[in-house]
């Protein structure tokens, strides 16, 4: 059974705010029909034009199971509010992106009082409906866009891609954690040595990893494998290197490997970003974006994923969450669409 929560009219008029003599990315978007299969879908948004499938993960079981703080349950609906308000114009029209939905996680959910043990069991079970959702856009010869959730969700993604694309991915990650920790249960800070270990993640650099934020057994490990990173101390703070030779570098080793190429955005990488791991010392919301847009613009990118947006993390309470997240992801979007459209 497919676990998904298709994204619907009503929802559509509820975000939009409609403006005389304007036309906005929303109101061009295409949505998906409630009662087409997945498969009927994707095709008929392919023929209409669209490239792109924006997704949403809703769920905070996985940075729990990591022992981290809860909240990634909505940042899709702060995403979709910001994003399908923007302008559609010569730039972007919209009809290029099909706003698919949600993957169904209210039944995995646990409350507080649940054991580590059991969310990561409730992981496992939302990996399954990650992939099997994941494989079918894939195969369908659409880009993903999908918005956590934790980045736990980054191990279904990758196992998508390898079962589609039939071979390793490689992939980037902007992040401080390198989520490579050990496989003791499925959760938010093992991801990708998950995906190392099953044969998905054929090749893996993080670009932004805290010096300070990965165990030394985690290094070792990231090392095993074989693994490239930039530190956030080398780029941002001891200024041994700029962002943008970092970017170069990654690319020619990403394209090196003749992979489909993953990119991964852990939010928690920008300063300030309501999220599990939010940090003051992060990086600027400009350097994700030309993150995200260079790799996008000079790699056979096959999807983009933005993790751990948690819109009740932000200080100031929810609702300024939702307008710091929104805003921020619907920027990394457009960032990625943008790149895409131009790729070289
Ligand atoms: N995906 C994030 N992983 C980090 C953050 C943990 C947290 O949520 O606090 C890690 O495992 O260290």
């Amino acid at each position: 059974m497919l676990h998904l929560s298709l994204f619907t009219e009503d929802k559509r008029q509820n975000l939009i705010t409609t403006r005389e003599g304007e036309v906005k990315v929303g109101q061009q978007a295409q949505l998906p029909i409630t009662n087409c299969n997945l498969a009927d879908n994707l095709t008929q948004a392919k023929a209409n034009g669209a490239r792109f499938v924006i997704l949403g993960i809703g769920e905070d079981i996985g940075p729990r199971a990591n022992l981290g703080r809860g909240g990634a349950t909505n940042a899709f609906e702060s995403a979709m509010a910001q994003f399908l308000n923007l302008q559609s114009n010569r730039f972007f029209n919209g009809k290029e992106c099909l706003i698919l939905g949600q993957i169904s996680t209210q039944d995995l959910q646990l409350d507080t009082q649940s054991t580590t043990e059991q969310l990561r069991d409730q992981v496992a079970k939302l990996d399954e409906r990650v992939i099997t959702v994941l494989t079918s856009i894939f195969d369908s010869g659409l880009e993903p866009i999908v918005i956590g959730g934790g980045h736990n969700n980054a191990y279904g993604l990758l196992m998508a891609a390898k079962a589609s694309f039939k071979r390793p991915i490689a992939a980037v990650n902007l992040d401080p954690h390198s989520d490579f920790r050990p496989k003791e249960g499925r959760h938010s800070g093992n991801g990708f040595s998950y995906a190392a270990a099953s044969g998905a993640l054929g090749y893996y650099h993080v670009l932004g990893l805290h010096e300070l934020k990965n165990s030394e057994a985690t290094l070792a490990q990231l090392e095993t494998f074989g693994a490239q990173w930039h530190s956030l101390q080398q780029i941002w703070i001891r200024q041994e290197l700029s962002l943008e030779t970092a970017l170069k570098q990654i690319a020619k080793q990403l394209n090196n490997t003749q992979s489909p190429v993953a990119i991964e955005l852990d939010v928690d990488a920008i300063t300030n970003m309501p999220s599990s791991a939010s940090t003051a010392a992060g990086i600027p919301l400009l350097d994700a974006l030309k993150y995200v847009n260079y790799i996008g613009k000079h790699c056979p990118s096959v999807y983009l994923h933005l993790a751990e947006a948690a819109p009740s993390c932000h200080v100031a309470g929810e609702a300024a969450g939702h307008r710091e997240t929104g805003q921020s992801l619907s920027e990394l979007i457009y960032s990625y669409i943008n790149a895409r459209i131009n790729a070289l």
